[in-house]
């Protein structure tokens, strides 16, 4: 494995900053494996000019959602067709921002923040992308092989676009750097450890800490006051544990596959099932990295990685899709459990992303049982659709558990523009 490399980051170049003073927009690129989720912000109160999306890059099926969000009777637009690639998507991107006079050419434009999923020991803070950077995050690729890539083709492409403009990079991994030794250290040789920088990094940072901030706010606290377990359902799925606003525990790792069953990740195994796999199934390194990251979780146990088709063919009777659905639930409860223990007093469970935000019957199952615990839900506060953050436990439960709606591309958006007009440094960020 690549050497994860470490030292400091830059500084935002002055001019950069300067420049950025007079203009008041970011748009913000969250490149994930096979899709792009865009926002383009107004900073001067976070207002949304423009939010879409890029889905199914690199099948035939792919399909942009463009929704412009300025002007009365704006109206969302898309694109079905291949599109090839993440440069190909982020073109069509800016062919849309630019059809609402939103384009990439407008001096109104501060910086563009993106999102990167490795930082390595390297990042620990927003950090402005030059070639050096770059190459740094190109270097990460093996310890984030379904991420990292698209991440640097999102930047390559955005910086040949606009080359005079600042670009910031967000890595999902600075959340977590606060985690101690006993809950970032793997229990392996500490010299070969050190050596590779082998160690617990976590991913869906920027998630986890905008979640965890919003769900003191909705519990009436500082985030200083409360002890949250965040979980983080999406294609990719984490757990974290936030005490007072700062991680004590995350379950993804090295890489984005420990910890929860996911859309197509395995999440945590018994590491000697790889060399099983090597030396009694003959798989190669290469092939069992692609079976671990792409052929498994839901869609490796019943061929659906959608929680939407999973809970259709759950009321069909399916056994397959049941016996996912229980795998993924019996783990989550296992994490809820685990950073129960480690947090020792806990004020929420809180869940976020597409799968906590949107199915009911995953955070019913996911709570069912643990009463002693503290936590119970209301049936019918969990089964209302909104896309408020919102409590969904019963009123007698001792712990709230909560739906927050992640918003990656405004926290970005923020630590971005922070950055590029030196509020970050004037102690603002
Ligand atoms: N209405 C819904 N009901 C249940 N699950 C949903 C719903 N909408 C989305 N999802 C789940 O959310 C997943 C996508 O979550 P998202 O947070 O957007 O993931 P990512 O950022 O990793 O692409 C889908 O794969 C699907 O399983
Ligand atoms: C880090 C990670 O798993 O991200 P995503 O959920 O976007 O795949
Ligand atoms: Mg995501």
């Amino acid at each position: 494995m690549t050497a994860i490399p470490a030292a400091t980051p830059p500084a935002t170049p002055p001019a950069a900053r300067a420049a950025a003073r007079a203009a008041t927009r970011v748009l913000v690129l969250n490149s994930g494996s096979s899709s792009v989720k865009y926002q383009l912000l107004d900073m001067r109160d976070s207002s949304r000019l423009a939010v879409g999306l890029v889905e199914r890059i690199g099948e035939e099926t792919s399909r942009l959602v463009h929704t412009p969000l300025t002007g009365d009777g704006a109206e969302k637009r898309e694109r079905t067709g291949p599109i090839a690639d993440h440069s190909t998507a982020l073109k069509a991107v800016a062919e849309e921002l630019a059809h609402d006079g939103l384009g990439l050419d407008s001096p109104e434009l501060a910086a563009i923040g993106h999102r990167v999923v490795h930082g390595g020991l390297r990042f620990t803070e927003p950090t402005v992308i030059t070639e050096e950077v770059l190459a740094e995050v190109e270097r990460l690729i093996p310890v984030a092989p379904l991420h990292n890539p698209a991440n640097v083709t999102g930047i390559r492409t955005a910086r040949a676009m606009r080359p005079d403009l600042p670009q910031v990079a967000v890595f999902d991994t600075a959340f977590h750097t606060t985690m101690p030794e006993a809950a970032a250290r793997y229990a392996i040789d500490v010299e070969t450890a050190d050596t590779h920088r082998i160690r617990r990094y976590g991913f869906h940072g920027t998630s986890h800490a905008y979640v965890s901030r919003r769900t003191a706010a909705l519990l009436g606290k500082d985030p200083s006051e409360v002890n949250v377990i965040v979980l983080h359902l999406g294609n990719g799925a984490s757990a974290s544990a936030v005490a007072g606003g700062r991680c004590v525990d995350t379950s993804m790792g090295l890489t984005p596959l420990e910890g929860l069953v996911m859309g197509t990740r395995s999440g945590d195994i018994d590491p000697a099932v790889t060399f099983h796999l090597k030396r009694v199934a003959g798989m190669s390194v290469d092939e069992i990295d692609e079976l671990l990251n792409k052929k498994s979780g839901l869609v490796g146990l019943c061929g659906d990685n959608d929680m939407r088709e999973i809970s259709r063919r759950i009321e069909e009777g399916d056994e397959r899709a049941r016996l996912a659905f229980d795998i993924y639930i019996h783990r989550l409860k296992k994490y809820i459990g685990a950073y129960y223990a480690v947090l020792g007093r806990v004020d929420a469970v809180v869940f976020t992303a597409g799968v906590g935000e949107n199915a009911a019957p995953v955070r019913e199952a996911a709570v069912a049982g643990l009463e002693e615990l503290g936590l119970a839900l209301d049936a019918e506060l969990n089964a209302v659709r909104s896309d408020e953050a919102r409590i969904i436990s019963a009123p007698y439960a001792r712990i709230a558990v909560a739906v927050v709606p992640t918003d990656e591309e405004l926290e970005i958006a923020q630590q971005t523009f922070a950055l590029v007009t030196g509020a970050s440094e004037a102690g603002n960020a």
